[in-house]
């Protein structure tokens, strides 16, 4: 540093003999702008030479050679979970990848996951926005790409405190039960036929969230098909790997139309939002005085009041309706598609699930959500499905806002950082057989997913730990419960179940979970 400091000095005393030079000139114009740039000039050498100096000497995490360019790319294994776990195996648990202009760092244990996700949170308590993640909110106006700061604060708030807490959820059980309830009517009238049942659960979780959001009166009907297509056709395009996401010199060609397609569906939700809006603003201009229990509700006046240093505009209302429904049903009905899955495969477990609703609610009962703190047996089922099938088995990838140092290696600002829970799920080091579903390790033992243990993480940690983590767990226990104190499942003649893994934005069955349903309640009058 003597060199850089030696610079520096000649640097300094060079601008102040220019700066007195103008002084005799008395040109006060040419002098102020002498002096301001000299003063940028300054300000960019200094930082340029101190990231040259703090560059060089970085010691970057141990990966794979790539080639010219490209990097890593053209070596990447489409199921990336996989491929990140069997890298570790060779490089360690920290690695680091070039993805064309970008540099990948992957971290696979609990040691460094918390260095991460605790120790150095604030750093990394950003996001590396895809293109096609900013195209579908409103320009990285949600939770998830907001950066961090006041704004992420301020949404984050009005999300956890005002319309996910506890309180706000159990005030509309009546929505959730409804939702339920037509799910178990429409299954009831295919008993002895195979029924899909990842599709249904989804429509069902889509229908509960809609319905939380803006289905809290009648007139305001559900867009379910239309939004089922949609919400796919974003999971999809947000899943798939985008050279202009790799080479942002090049995104304004998108080269591949991802960019094109995504501001396609983007539209027809903001069609959506804007009918259902409109709707809604007619009603309460109609009908003063009526109280209408849903988000939309809540957030509207929110918007209305306006009032802090950070305005709740209608960009962000609609961006946080999109986290809702997009962030909330793919993730809640894969996780209860995959509990179905590996019950049907271990029936001494799917028994004993079973037995716990009969003893807790009694076949002559429907299930109520009041039922769920008393089902153990089945929270421990609950957590060995997020174990197992983490529905983002590499978080929602992380982005230092400078350059830190992770386990002893340099992870450079700006780089998209993985954390691959799923591997540290399956981790035999910290899990007895971990590829055996076994709820009863999670019977009786503190396990909790509240991001404390970095051992067990589905949903994240940290200031970026999942928004949604009550509502999740109710859909998911209210749904699983249902399904299987209400009907018994078996697998259509001469199919035979496949436990296999899709990666995507969301893990995924390979292939849909189909199963033939026959009642189990004591009446028919229990399935209307
Ligand atoms: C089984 C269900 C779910 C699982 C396993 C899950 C998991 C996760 C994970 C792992 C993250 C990323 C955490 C990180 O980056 O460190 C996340 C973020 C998020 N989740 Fe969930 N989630 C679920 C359900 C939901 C639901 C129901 C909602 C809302 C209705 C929701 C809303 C969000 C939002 C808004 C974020 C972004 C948080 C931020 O960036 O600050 N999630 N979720």
């Amino acid at each position: 540093m003597t060199n850089l400091s030696e610079r520096l000095t000649s640097v300094l005393s060079q601008a102040w003999s220019w700066w007195s030079e103008g002084l005799n000139r008395k040109d006060e114009w040419a002098r102020t702008a002498l002096t301001v740039s000299s003063l940028a000039l300054f300000i960019m050498w200094f930082t340029w030479i101190n990231k040259l100096y703090k560059s060089r000497n970085a010691r970057y995490p141990p990966g794979p050679r790539g080639l010219p360019l490209v990097g890593n790319l053209p070596f990447l294994d489409p199921d990336l979970h996989t491929y990140f776990a069997r890298l570790a195996d060779t490089y360690g648990p920290i690695l680091k990848l070039r993805l064309g202009k970008k540099v990948a760092v992957v971290v696979t244990s609990p040691a460094l996951a918390k260095q991460v996700l605790k120790d150095h949170d604030t750093t990394f308590a950003n996001r590396d926005v895809p293109v096609a993640g900013k195209i579908a909110t409103y320009g990285g106006l949600d939770i998830a790409w907001t950066p961090y700061g006041p704004e992420w604060r301020m949404l984050r708030k009005v999300c956890v405190r005002e319309m996910l807490s506890n309180t706000s959820l159990d005030g509309m059980y009546s929505l959730r039960k409804r939702e339920v309830e037509g799910m178990v009517r429409e299954i009831h009238g295919k008993v002895g036929s195979p029924v899909n049942l990842g599709e249904q659960l989804f429509l069902t979780i889509l229908n509960i969230i809609t319905s939380m959001l803006w289905g809290g009166h009648e007139r305001i009907t559900s867009l379910g098909t239309e939004f089922k297509e949609v919400v796919g056709e974003i999971t999809k395009l947000l899943g798939t790997p985008n050279v202009s996401d790799f080479f942002p010199g090049l995104a304004r060609y998108d080269l591949q139309g991802l960019d094109r397609e995504m501001r396609a569906s983007a539209l027809k939700f903001d069609r959506i939002f804007e009918y259902i809006i409109e709707e809604r603003l007619k009603l309460i201009d109609s009908e003063k005085g009526v109280e209408i229990k849903d988000f939309l509700h809540m957030l509207l006046r929110l918007k209305d009041e306006g009032g802090t240093n950070t305005p709740f505009t209608m960009k962000h209302l609609k961006a946080l309706l999109m986290d809702m429904v997009v962030g909330g049903t793919d993730t809640t009905s894969n996780t209860v598609e995959w509990a179905i899955a590996e019950l049907m495969n271990k029936r001494e477990t799917m028994r004993k699930a079973q037995e716990e609703l009969e003893t807790v609610v009694g076949l002559d009962s429907k299930l109520e959500e009041s039922h769920l703190p008393k089902l153990h047996y089945l929270q421990a089922v609950m957590k060995e499905v997020l174990r197992l099938h983490p529905a983002l088995p590499l978080l929602v990838p992380h982005c230092p806002s400078s350059a830190c140092d992770i386990g002893g290696y340099t992870v450079p600002e700006g780089a998209r950082v993985f954390i691959n829970v799923w591997a540290i799920h399956r981790d035999p080091s910290i899990w007895d057989n971990p590829l055996e579903f076994n709820p009863e390790r999670f019977l009786n033992v503190k396990w909790d997913f509240s991001g404390n243990d970095f051992n067990y993480l589905p949903f994240g940690s940290g200031r970026r730990i999942c928004a949604g983590i009550s509502m999740g767990e109710r859909m998911f226990m209210y749904e699983l419960a249902t399904l299987l104190h209400s009907f018994d499942w078996e697998l259509p003649p001469n199919s035979k179940l496949d436990l296999k893994e899709k990666f995507g934005i969301v893990l995924k069955k390979a292939t849909p979970m189909i199963a033939i349903p026959s009642p189990r309640l004591s009446k028919p009058a229990l399935y209307t």
